[in-house]
């Protein structure tokens, strides 16, 4: 199948507003290397939506161009209904290895966004402990990131990134470099902290079960240069934890992401071997 996804509204039929992000026709080159697309994509306002897809196909590019990191060299892009000229406000960023300020502690980690945003010491303080509560740290509050574990310091990345308020998360495989216990365990904040702030996100991910677990559409991506060949809506009820992989519907979705992997995978291998 090499086809767009389709304008999908199926799991976003319960609004009718503008959707937070919709892209047309990007495509990314760097230099002779052809990147990226060219792709559509619309994420609807508090939808959960995952791209998975072999190494190098361009995911990281698309969510950079999202997040306003990079310029592409075709296409469009609208956040909010509004063409992206620049990086937004609302809009957080969570990388694989989001750094934290060493010189600081976790409460000011956390306010540290809103700082840089004149918002007062005293509201910014309180804000930050609600959110380093909310993800978990509490008690933490005034250690620094190096007596904290590495998913101790990501949930201070997703702290922060909560503090601005986002209506758009992009994340980039911001449990990659966790345990896989830790990792689980993240996910399973993330789908808290996200269902209780309503925001859309946009994840990227080299694990099937973690975006089978946390999106409601999961977005299969193509070799270089990516193009999305599968969506595949995970019907599965909310809250989900875990436990929600083993249903029947989330093994079904588990095989058939893994099918369109390794088909493109392979393919990939063997070009990289003919080329040598
Ligand atoms: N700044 C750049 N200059 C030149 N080539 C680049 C640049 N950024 C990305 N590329 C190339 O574009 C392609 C897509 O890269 P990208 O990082 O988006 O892939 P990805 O799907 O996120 O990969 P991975 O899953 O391994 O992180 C790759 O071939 C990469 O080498």
């Amino acid at each position: 199948m090499n086809a767009q996804p389709k304008e999908q509204h199926v799991t976003q039929s319960t609004t009718r507003s503008t959707p937070i992000v919709r892209i047309r026709g990007i495509e990314q080159h760097f230099g002779p290397v052809h990147a990226l697309g060219p792709v559509d994509l619309t994420i609807e306002r508090g939808e959960f939506v995952s791209i998975v897809g072999p190494s190098g196909c361009g995911k990281s590019t698309l969510l950079e161009i999202i997040g306003a990191l990079q310029d592409p060299v075709r296409g469009s892009v609208e956040v909010d209904g509004t063409p992206l000229d620049g990086p937004r406000r609302r809009t957080a960023i969570v990388f694989q290895e989001s750094a934290t300020l060493p010189w600081r502690t976790v409460v000011d980690n956390v306010a540290f966004a809103l700082e840089v945003r004149g918002v007062g010491r005293k509201e910014r303080r309180e804000h930050a402990r609600e959110l380093v509560e909310m993800v978990g740290l509490g008690g933490f509050e005034n250690h620094y990131p190096a007596q904290l574990s590495g998913g101790m310091r990501q949930r201070v990345a997703m702290a922060r990134a909560m503090s601005t308020d986002p209506d758009l998360i992009l994340a980039d495989e911001p449990f990659g470099a966790l345990d896989e216990q830790t990792r689980m365990l993240m996910a399973e904040e993330l789908l808290r902290v996200v269902e209780s702030i309503g925001c859309g996100v946009l994840f990227i991910t080299h694990s099937i079960q973690e975006a089978v677990l946390l999106s409601d559409r999961v977005l299969v991506m193509g070799r270089r240069p990516g193009t999305f060949i599968d969506e595949v809506p995970i019907e599965l009820p909310r809250p989900r934890a875990h436990a929600s992989l083993s249903e029947p519907s989330a093994t079904a979705s588990q095989e058939r992401i893994w099918a369109q992997i390794r088909s493109e995978a392979e393919v990939a291998m063997v070009g990289t071997r003919s080329t040598r």
